[in-house]
């Protein structure tokens, strides 16, 4: 069906489609009238057929009516009239062979009812017979009635069969007309489905389809194609808008593409001048800026919307610039050059100056001239460029030696210095390998450790042994740097290096000097640090433990002060020897200063292994020495300190050792001790001693005593020492001779020892003033007192002076140390006391080294005989003789003696009669308080005033 359809001459417009379905639907209409017309034709047959059957049935029994009234009464009814039967005949007629009667027009018969038709003309035949029988018989004869009646009741009889049978029929007829109407209503269905559906593929689905492709390209979709056959004018529609639809995509394509090339030019140029390395800008014909990208603003110091409102170039230039800039700006201007680039001092808008590069092209904007282009901020490059032709000039003129090598070490190029210092020129050295000044005193694990050292850190730095053309070994610092391609790999390496020869040799020396004591040639005291600690090292790696030897020679001062610093330093060295020659070479000697050593005892098994080594050194140093001039015994300390037992680094190492050496030096000396614990809280002991003391002086604990000095003559008091005594609060009275060298070794001596000046010089001029005006008082000073103020001398010259105290109403007491330690300074700031008119005393005479020399030397004034030689003064005793002597001596000198610790009055009877001058003692009196020293003077000054006998002072005391 389909196939035939397509096959079909379909109309190809619209048009004639709608003239065709016209005429089709009006050709169906046509076919439903003619079909019911057919139908209503039959219909009105049959109701004239059975209508002309009834009649004829009607009809026959009126005929019967007819004829027996007639025959009963033939006064009152005349004879059936003809024209029934005439009528009943042509009804008969009509239904035998079709045509009209009564009026009504209809067919033959259905030949299905021709029998039942048949039979009924042949009742009415006999019918006919039986009225035409009763109306020729009297009218009583009943008979013929009879007949009548029987013919009648068949005809009627016949009529009803021939009814029933059209009845049937016209029930045929009507199904028939149903099933007929049924199925036209059935056709046009089909008619109408078909047609339809025709409607529906050739024009509903195409303006579907049109519609769809609508709405897509309303939406911006254009690849939908319909793509209908091109037949109707749905097709040429569909045709047009699939080309229109192809042309606006193929025109939004262009657009997009268009717009994406836009996109890319706009990115472009916005990658171009959204940087931060070039400024872009853009001149219009009058050179003004109308287009600044950020980094020109930024680069030359202006807001952005300034700089692209018209702003003039003239601005960014001096007006000596700014001509050149202007004439090159012409030239692209009136297009007689297309492009430029040049390199110009710019001004920013702070005034400050930036060195620009600029490009600039011809452009055309709105039909006028103009100027597009970029400026670079080549400030940096300048200065570079500055620090190449410096780098230059300096590769040219430098001492040092410069070389560049490929990167397998082929010289490429060398400097005037590398001739100078290797003799090789340029010409001999370019294109040979650096090898050429080797000096074969470098083994090849060397270089390859220079060339790993490149090649993983792209650097060298070392010193290396050359050979000079000449032959002759130089050593240069060399300094190996790389230079990278920008690809990574090794461009060339660059050598630089000076001849370091010389300077090594000094280092050398001045590292030795450094590190080695230059008397002995023994580690000083910066190496034994280094190799202690090394030691340690070394310890904790092996597990064995060594021993630190703390050494101090005993009275080496003395054997210095005595003999001279030649033979002392002649000692020091002999003394260097023997150390070293009772160590293994493994064990290390070191000098820390003055006579203390050390010695370093390495990798023993045990503790005690060092034990007979100490007893070598001491048997060892204490063999004569034979020096320049004088044959000398000394002993020697030693603190002996175990790693890691008595100390875990070099610090409380040594600490310990000087500890255990002072604890040998306190045991007699030419003895070691092994450090112990013990002496570690002796230190603490003496740290909380010096604690105290700080927190005496600051509260003013201390007090002085006065001892007076007499006149051996005439026992008459005549100065007084003033001594310190510190009442502590837990310890009691502690002794001077306890807390003065903890004073001196803290430092505390200093503002302590003024105290003491203060103090006695005040109490001084109180008696002076009251008792005696002649009166003196002598105040110990410390040496290291004298050391710690360098104004000192100046600050006790003013304090006398304040309180109108001539100098020579102090004696200042010095101990020996004094006079054989004292350097230029303390002598100076003795000298400048001494000139101002106080006197000078020398404590505890006799018990060190000092000689009479020193006396002379610092121009001594009084000389004070130590109380253990006064002590041993006995009637008749040989040794009386030594303070006899001192006392001759020091008168030849013209130094005055005053003898200490006087307790007898034998003593002062044999130190009057030896010509001592003063005495001091128990004997005279004890150091007593201020008051009862007051007292005493006081006392003893009116006793003399009243009685000038000297004798009546004894009896006082
Ligand atoms: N056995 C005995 N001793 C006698 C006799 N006569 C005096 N002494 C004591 O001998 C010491 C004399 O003082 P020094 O030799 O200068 O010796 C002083 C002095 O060197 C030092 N010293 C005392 N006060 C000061 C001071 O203010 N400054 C300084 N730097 N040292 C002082 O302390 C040392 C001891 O002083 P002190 O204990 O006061 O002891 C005093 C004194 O009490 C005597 O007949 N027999």
């Amino acid at each position: 069906m389909t196939s035939l359809l397509k096959k079909l001459p379909w109309p190809r417009t619209l048009h004639s489609k709608a003239l065709w379905a016209v005429f089709l639907i009006a050709l169906l209409a046509l076919g439903n009238v003619l079909i019911m017309q057919l139908l209503l034709r039959q219909s009105d047959n049959l109701a004239a057929t059975l209508n002309l059957a009834g009649k004829m049935r009607m009809l026959s029994q009126h005929i019967a009516l007819e004829a027996m009234a007639a025959h009963q009464h033939p006064n009152d009814f005349r004879h059936v009239p003809q024209e029934h039967y005439a009528n009943f005949e042509s009804a008969h007629a009509a239904l035998r062979h079709g045509g009209s009667a009564y009026g009504l027009q209809v067919r033959a018969l259905d030949q299905g009812l021709q029998p039942a038709l048949l039979a009924l003309h042949d009742g009415w035949q006999q019918y006919r017979q039986a009225i035409d029988a009763l109306d020729k018989a009297p009218v009583a004869a009943s008979a013929e009635a009879v007949q009548v009646m029987a013919a009648s009741k068949r005809l009627l009889g016949q009529a009803e069969t021939l009814m029933d049978g059209l009845v049937q029929f016209a029930d045929t007829m009507q199904r028939r007309a149903l099933a007929g109407s049924l199925g036209l209503f059935a056709l046009d269905g089909l008619l109408l489905a078909l047609a339809y559906r025709l409607m529906a593929r050739r024009v509903l689905r195409p303006i579907r389809l049109l519609t769809e492709q609508c709405r897509d390209m309303a939406q911006g979709r254009y690849g939908a194609r319909t793509q209908l056959p091109m037949g109707d004018e749905l097709g040429e529609l569909a045709g047009a808008l699939d080309h229109s639809a192809a042309q606006i995509a193929t025109l939004l394509q262009d657009v997009a593409q268009e717009r994406t090339a836009l996109a890319q030019v706009q990115a472009m140029f916005d990658g171009l001048t959204d940087n931060t390395v070039a400024g872009v800008y853009l001149l219009d014909e009058s050179i003004n800026i109308i287009y600044a990208n950020e980094q020109l603003a930024h680069m030359l110091g202006y807001e952005r919307e300034v700089l692209t409102n018209h702003f003039p170039l003239a601005r960014l230039f001096s007006p000596a610039t700014y001509a050149v800039v202007h004439a090159r700006l012409q030239e692209r201007l009136q297009g007689r050059v297309h492009s430029a680039r040049y390199e110009r001092t710019a001004l920013r808008a702070d005034g400050s100056k930036i060195d620009i590069e600029i490009f600039g092209s011809f452009m055309t904007l709105h039909r006028r001239p103009a100027v597009i282009g970029m400026m670079i901020d080549i400030t940096e490059r300048k200065r570079a460029e500055t620090s190449v032709r410096r780098a230059a000039l300096v590769y040219q003129h430098t001492s040092e030696a410069m070389v560049v090598t490929d990167p397998q070490g082929v010289v490429l190029d060398v400097n005037p210095a590398f001739t100078d210092i290797t003799g090789y020129t340029a010409a001999e050295i370019i294109g040979r390998r650096m090898n050429m000044l080797s000096s074969g005193r470098h083994d090849r694990a060397f270089y390859q450790g220079l060339w790993a050292s490149l090649h993983d850190t792209g650097s060298w730095s070392g010193d290396i042994c050359n050979r000079h053309k000449n032959g002759a070994e130089f050593l240069v610092r060399l300094t190996i740097s790389t230079s990278h391609n920008e690809d990574g790999s090794v461009n060339c390496h660059i050598g630089l290096f000076a001849d370091v020869t010389e300077k090594r040799r000094r280092e050398a020396s001045i590292w030795h000097q450094a590190h080695y004591d230059h008397l002995t040639q023994l580690p000083n005291r910066q190496m034994f640090q280094q190799n202690l600690q090394r030691s340690m090292d070394n310890a904790r790696a092996s597990g064995q433990p060594f021993a630190l030897v703390f050494l101090d020679l005993d009275l080496f001062k003395e054997v210095n002060d005595t003999f001279g610093h030649d033979e002392g330093d002649e000692l020091l060295r002999q003394v260097a020897r023997r150390l070293q020659a009772c160590v293994r070479n493994t064990d290390q000697v070191a000098r820390l200063g003055g006579d203390e050593f050390t010695l370093t005892l390495q990798n023993l098994k045990q503790l005690e292994d060092a034990l007979p080594i100490c007893r070598k050194v001491l048997h060892s140093v204490a063999q004569p020495y034979e020096l320049k001039n004088n044959t000398v015994h000394i002993s020697v300390s030693a603190g002996v300190t175990f790693f890691p037992r008595d100390g875990q680094d070099g610090v409380a190492l040594l600490k310990h050792a000087d500890l255990a050496m002072y604890a040998a030096k306190d045991k007699g000396r030419n003895q070691f001790c092994e450090f112990t614990p013990a002496m570690e809280q002796e230190a603490q002991e003496r740290r909380l001693l010096l604690r105290d003391l700080q927190q005496a002086l600051d509260e003013g604990d201390f007090t002085l005593h006065y001892q007076p000095i007499v006149d051996m003559q005439s026992q008459r008091t005549i100065k007084a020492e003033a001594l310190l005594r510190w009442q502590q609060s837990v310890r009691g009275q502690v002794s001077p001779a306890q807390f003065i060298p903890l004073a001196e070794e803290s430092g505390l001596i200093g503002p302590l020892g003024d105290w003491v000046f203060q103090q006695a010089t005040r109490q001084l001029a109180e008696w002076r003033a009251e008792l005696d005006p002649d009166f003196q008082m002598s105040v110990n000073v410390s040496p290291v007192q004298l050391q710690s103020c360098k104004q000192q001398a100046q600050t006790w010259l003013q304090h006398l002076h304040d309180l109108q105290l001539p100098s020579s109403a102090l004696v200042i007491e010095l101990t020996e140390s004094v006079l054989m330690e004292s350097d230029k300074e303390t002598n100076a700031k003795l000298q400048t006391l001494q000139v101002a008119g106080m006197q000078l005393a020398l404590d505890d005479f006799g018990t060190g080294y000092s000689s009479l020399s020193y006396l002379k030397r610092l121009d001594i004034d009084y000389l004070k005989i130590d109380r253990s030689f006064v002590n041993q003064l006995t009637p008749g005793n040989e040794d009386n003789v030594l303070c006899e002597a001192i006392i001759v001596m020091a008168h030849q000198l013209g130094i005055r003696v005053v003898a200490e610790g006087v307790e007898t009055q034998e003593q002062h009877d044999i130190l009057r009669a030896a010509g001592c001058d003063y005495g001091q003692g128990y004997w005279y009196c004890r150091p007593v308080s201020p008051e009862d020293f007051g007292a005493r003077l006081r006392e003893e000054r009116s006793r003399h005033a009243n009685i000038h006998d000297p004798a009546l002072m004894e009896v006082a005391i």
